[in-house]
């Protein structure tokens, strides 16, 4: 259940102005793919019109071969799923009644929840580690806890091509690393905008950095994240250091000048 998703020179805008452009990829099936950029360059932005919800400016979106725009949108959401940021959940829902919502494009209407989508609901719900609080009114779930019901029903969505956006705000470093592990283990082509830049590089195949406006080319880790590139786009100084457990690179973030320092 993976998509091949293509962008050619997709260009994004919130208004009347452009806030990237030059974004062109070619993301194969199965991959996990960081977007990092500093705050306001666009990510969200560019997620939104990956997920077919944002028209682009310029160029098109390909997910499967098939313009993405172009389709209606329970085919869209089929297709692909976007957990975006900041999403206000109806306060009189139970977490599991969420989860249920990201069933919506399966059913016919007013269809009743059957064995096959509550086991669904829960695989859903367990991934995330929040079987014990699906019967819990959402606004009783801390900040983190509503994160992943939000994680759980873009799981249940059963996309092949997963959007998420800052999917470790709120979470503890526990589960951020159960979240990313779980990130890596999906059959899926998933996307995700980041902001720390060690889970960026530990995690992802390959890094798409946005810079004044614009998509670097897309790139492993080790190579869109190296220092130089860093200090340009962050201001920066990033030092790769290898673990000495998993021997995963990490990077040590410091002010680029003595001046700098806080
Ligand atoms: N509704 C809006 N109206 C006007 N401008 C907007 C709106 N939403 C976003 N913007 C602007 O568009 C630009 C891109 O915003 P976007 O949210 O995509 O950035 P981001 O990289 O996701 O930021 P962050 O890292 O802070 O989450 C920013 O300059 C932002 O101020």
């Amino acid at each position: 259940m993976t998509a091949h998703l293509r962008a050619e020179g997709l260009a994004c805008s919130v208004g009347q102005r452009t806030v990237v452009r030059d974004v062109d990829l070619d993301i194969r099936p199965g991959e996990t793919i960081g977007i990092v950029g500093p705050n306001g360059c666009g990510k969200s932005t560019l997620l939104r019109v990956l997920a077919g919800l944002r028209a682009p400016s310029a160029g098109h979106v390909l997910v499967g071969g098939v313009r993405l725009h172009r389709l209606g949108a329970r085919r869209r959401a089929r297709e692909v799923a976007l957990v975006g940021q900041e999403q206000d959940l109806p306060s009189d829902l139970l977490a599991r009644e969420v989860v249920e919502l990201g069933l919506t494009p399966y059913r016919a209407p007013w269809n009743g929840t059957g064995p096959r989508e509550r086991a669904a609901v829960a695989a859903a719900l367990a991934a995330v580690e929040l079987a014990d609080l699906a019967d819990r009114p959402v606004d009783q779930l801390s900040g983190g806890e509503r994160r992943r019901v939000l994680l759980a029903r873009g799981l249940a969505q059963q996309t092949p091509l997963l959007l998420l956006d800052e999917p470790t705000n709120h979470l503890d470093v526990r589960h951020q690393l159960h979240l990313m592990r779980l990130v890596r283990r999906l059959d899926r082509t998933v996307v995700l905008a980041l902001h720390d830049l060690t889970l960026a590089a530990t995690t992802c195949d390959r890094v798409l950095v946005l810079h004044e406006g614009r998509g670097l080319p897309l790139a492993p880790p080790c190579e869109a994240l190296r220092p130089g590139v860093v200090g340009a786009v962050f201001g920066v100084d990033a030092t790769p250091i290898r673990h000495p457990v998993t021997g995963d690179t990490h990077l040590l973030i410091a002010p680029l000048t003595p001046e700098h320092t806080p």
